[in-house]
């Protein structure tokens, strides 16, 4: 693929062209991807016409790094902080079809967090297919823990048409209820807020809406799968949404969150998530 370097809303980032048309749009603000359409011109992603592109506040939309937190769940900023700074472009991989990203642990990481740390995104480009993967390395001298998610804001043309099927039959904890039950529904569907964290199954997931479906895969070091709208009431308070923005988006997450990873020194881990137009 052919790769430039762009501003997008005033911000650095990198355009890659593939082979068959498609592209691909990435921040180096928190490695964000912002970006995808496939080789019909579909955009795949939902980015907020209201997102802040300020070079520090998280941008509300593509695929947010999460990490080394999820959420609130620990000490850190919400999500971690891999999401609020700048990483550095590694060029094209050898096959030239993979974009990559690093970050490092430098002051402001080690002010939050006392590790050292080697943070990698390869997003790899195919026709009508993309997979976004995180290798976390540790460069420190002791064992360190860490939750991920690869927080995806998938576009859709009207949540009330979308169903997400693939999830009946998983563990399922309801944060909005704090209710943990087996799933029983074979689609999800979504008419209210949505916040959910499934035990991730084995088999891939489909989001079906009339335009078309995406199956949604991820990695077995990622246990969990996440489902996140806000609907219509908490979108109206989320200061970078629009007020209709809850319609035209669907974040499904491939995760490590219920139990942390710990890394020995050396040691590395790879999560990825991979969708496939079909
Ligand atoms: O507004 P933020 O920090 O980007 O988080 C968005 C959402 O991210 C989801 O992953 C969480 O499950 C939600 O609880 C959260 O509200």
């Amino acid at each position: 693929m052919e790769i430039t370097p762009i501003e997008f809303r005033g911000q650095p980032a990198i355009r890659a062209l593939g082979a068959d048309g498609s592209t691909l749009t990435v921040a180096l603000h928190g490695a964000q991807v912002l970006s995808w359409t496939t080789a019909d011109g579909g955009e795949r992603f939902y980015v907020s016409p209201r997102a802040v592109f300020d070079g520090k506040t998280a941008i509300r939309g593509g695929v947010p790094v999460c990490c080394p937190q999820f959420n609130m769940r620990g000490m850190l900023p919400k999500h971690g902080f891999m999401r609020n700074l700048p990483w550095e472009p590694q060029g094209t991989g050898a096959s030239g079809d993979t974009l990559a990203l690093r970050l490092r642990d430098n002051e402001a990481t080690r002010a939050l967090w006392p590790h050292a740390f080697e943070a990698r995104l390869d997003v790899t480009l195919a026709p009508d297919q993309l997979r976004i993967a995180l290798t976390l390395t540790n460069i420190d001298s002791a064992p360190w823990a860490f939750a991920a998610a690869l927080h995806s804001y998938l576009h859709v043309d009207d949540i009330a048409q979308v169903r997400l099927e693939g999830l009946e039959g998983a563990n399922r904890w309801d944060s909005l209820r704090d209710d943990r039950h087996v799933e029983t529904a074979a689609a999800l569907r979504f008419d209210a807020e949505f916040d959910s964290v499934y035990v991730a199954p084995a088999k891939p997931l489909r989001l079906v809406q009339p335009g078309g479906m995406l199956e949604i895969s991820q990695s077995a070091s990622c246990t969990e799968t996440v489902v996140w709208n806000p609907g219509a009431e908490l979108c109206a308070k989320l200061a970078d949404m629009p007020a209709d923005g809850y319609r035209h988006m669907l974040c499904v997450e491939a995760a490590r969150i219920d139990e942390q990873v710990t890394l020995a020194p050396g040691a590395q881990w790879q999560g990825w998530q991979q969708l496939t137009v079909l």
